[in-house]
């Protein structure tokens, strides 16, 4: 049978979220194991002031491409982008380019979606479910598509505790949610949305199971895989350990607790902590798009890309070992630069205790600290910032502190039908994740990759992070002092224990003192 790289030689490949986290790691590694691929038809828009040309030559610049920059310096030419919104009619696709799309791509990628968990409901909607239906309708004109295969998520099912892989039935008909909306304001489509979603926690994870639906309904003659990866982190292998490039999920927790702002956060220490990272979950898609278009399975094959159930890590684990021994000694290690405080962060499956340290290590030093910006006449925005945190870790809470199920057997399957060669160029073996090894390489790669933090500056922030420890020292003295003076002053007993401690103190001194010029 053709390996991996053979089946995708010659072929053109149709890619939606390119520019996003996943969909750059998968156009490099199509390009780099890949690389008698025939074309990358990638679907850009505009952003940010910047045309759709503009930001495919930026993304080609990444460090992420380097190594195939050295293999092919003219890798670009096989990136074609076409101009696409995905939240316009027919995708905003030019009638020539969908002339050309349908008449030579072989394998769909449909990555693009939006991962916001607090996205209005009818933009998620728009973005998950209509774009991705779509899609779907643009794939079934493609005369020679072989292999369609759509980014899930594992938390699409999230309102159930044991999850297979398997389509369930949808929290409500797509399409007439679709039509109800249509005519709804914004406002009452935000008064109901809570009732709509349910036992879900967010609109994010109720239309990726709305869209999941969509493509089952609509599979017609496709052949069709779905892929649901977990908590997506940084990279294990390829294209080297710790690419990352965004705030997303675990990332932006372990920004904010190595520079020192984050110090608590709400876990349960028995459940499972499924990362996943992204190396593996674009192996695992690209294998799925060869067995898909190969084997031509009848039904739907859905994927559950998780590593909960084959190499277990628990956010206890996190907590004890890592946080302790390796996030913050890595940062200790190679510190952020411009840390807030010291590094030093607790989980605790405890509502009160957390808060307890949210006002002791959050709001209080925030507090402290604009109030010197204040009188040094600057703009206070710590208690900003926390409140931003707050926000963003009270979003995440719900997947931290629950325990799910995955059944991943269609992964252990696809395993089994690699060659030998192709499990090594295509690994999504997470037997073999060390994940100490990966949490540490991971928080480099948010310093580099995210903060673009220059590692020969590591001596000045270690430097930043001594100073730190003086200010705490100073800090605790000075209260220590003070609170041991309005004590003294309002206790007798405490002035007693004070003069009592103290001529101890001078006694021993005077022994010491006198049997050291006896011995002398
Ligand atoms: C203590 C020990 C720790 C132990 C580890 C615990 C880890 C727990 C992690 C649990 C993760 C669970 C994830 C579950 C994932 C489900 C999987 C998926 O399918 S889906 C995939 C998962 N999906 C997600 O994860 C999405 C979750 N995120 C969201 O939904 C939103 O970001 C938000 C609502 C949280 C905040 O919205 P909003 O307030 O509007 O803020 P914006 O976003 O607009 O950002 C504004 C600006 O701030 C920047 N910036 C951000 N963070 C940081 C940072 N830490 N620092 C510095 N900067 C930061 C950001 O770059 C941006 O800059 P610019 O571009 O403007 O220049
Ligand atoms: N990251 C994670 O932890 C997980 C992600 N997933 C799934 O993986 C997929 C990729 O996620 P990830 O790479 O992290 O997400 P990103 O947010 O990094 O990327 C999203 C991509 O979608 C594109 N996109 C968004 N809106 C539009 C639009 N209106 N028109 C055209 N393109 C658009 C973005 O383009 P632009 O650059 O123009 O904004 C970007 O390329 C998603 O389907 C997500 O649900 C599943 C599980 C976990």
């Amino acid at each position: 049978m053709a390996s991996i790289a053979d089946y995708y030689a010659g072929k053109s490949v149709l890619i939606t979220g390119a520019t996003g986290f996943m969909g750059k790691v998968l156009v490099e590694k199509l390009l780099r194991s890949c690389p008698e691929v025939k074309a990358l038809y990638i679907l850009v828009r505009p952003k940010a002031g910047q045309s759709m040309q503009q930001r495919v030559s930026d993304m080609m610049k990444c460090k992420l491409f380097d190594r195939v920059r050295e293999d092919n310096p003219d890798f670009h030419q096989k990136i074609i982008p076409i101009s696409s919104e995905l939240t316009q009619p027919g995708l905003a696709i030019s009638p020539e380019d969908v002339e050309k799309l349908t008449a030579c791509i072989n394998i769909v990628f449909h990555c693009a979606a939006t991962i916001r968990f607090d996205e209005p409901l009818k933009h998620a909607l728009q973005l998950n479910v209509i774009a991705t239906q779509q899609l779907l309708s643009l794939a079934q004109q493609m005369h020679h598509l072989e292999a369609f295969i759509h980014i899930s998520t594992a938390y699409a099912n999230c309102n159930r505790r044991h999850i297979d892989e398997v389509i369930y039935p949808p929290p409500v008909e797509p399409k007439k949610l679709i039509e109800s909306l249509e005519w709804m304001d914004d406002g009452i489509v935000r008064d109901i949305t809570p009732r709509l979603i349910s036992d879900r926690p967010n609109t994010y994870t109720y239309t990726k199971a709305l869209a999941e639906c969509v493509v089952q309904q609509e599979q017609g003659k496709l052949n069709i895989g779905i892929i649901r990866p977990s908590i997506v982190g940084a990279s294990w292998q390829e294209p080297f350990p710790g690419w990352i490039d965004n705030f997303n999920g675990p990332s932006g927790v372990f920004i904010a607790a190595g520079k020192g702002i984050l110090r608590t956060m709400r876990a349960n220490n028995d459940a499972v902590a499924d990362l996943i990272p992204v190396d593996v979950v674009i192996n695992l898609t690209l294998a799925a798009g060869w067995y898909t278009a190969v084997h031509r399975p009848k039904s739907v094959l859905v994927y559950n890309c998780t590593t909960g159930g084959i190499n277990p890590f628990h956010w206890g684990e996190i907590g004890r070992y890592i946080i302790c021994h390796h996030v913050m000694s890595t940062f200790k290690r190679n510190p952020l630069e411009q840390a807030f405080r010291r590094p030093n962060a607790n989980i605790t499956s405890n509502y009160l205790i957390n808060q307890y340290w949210i006002l002791v290590s959050h709001k209080f030093p925030a507090l402290i600290y604009d109030l010197y910006l204040r009188l040094s006449g600057q703009k206070p925005q710590m208690m900003r910032i926390f409140n931003r945190l707050h926000k963003a870790i009270g979003l995440l809470e719900y997947f931290s502190s629950q325990d799910w199920e995955w059944n991943s057997e269609n992964m252990s399957m696809l395993m089994s039908q690699l060659t030998p060669e192709d499990r090594k160029t295509f690994n999504f073996d997470v037997r073999q994740l060390n994940w100490p090894e990966y949490i540490e390489n991971y928080c480099i790669g948010t310093k580099k990759y995210v903060l673009n933090e220059d590692m020969s500056d590591i001596p000045a922030a270690r430097q930043h992070l001594r100073k730190l420890r003086n200010i705490r020292y100073t800090f605790n003295t000075l209260l220590l002092v003070f609170i041991w003076r309005v004590f003294i002053a309002r206790s007798q007993m405490a002035r007693n224990i004070w003069y009592f401690v103290v001529s101890l103190c001078f006694k021993f001194l005077s022994y010491f003192r006198a049997s050291s010029t006896l011995t002398n």
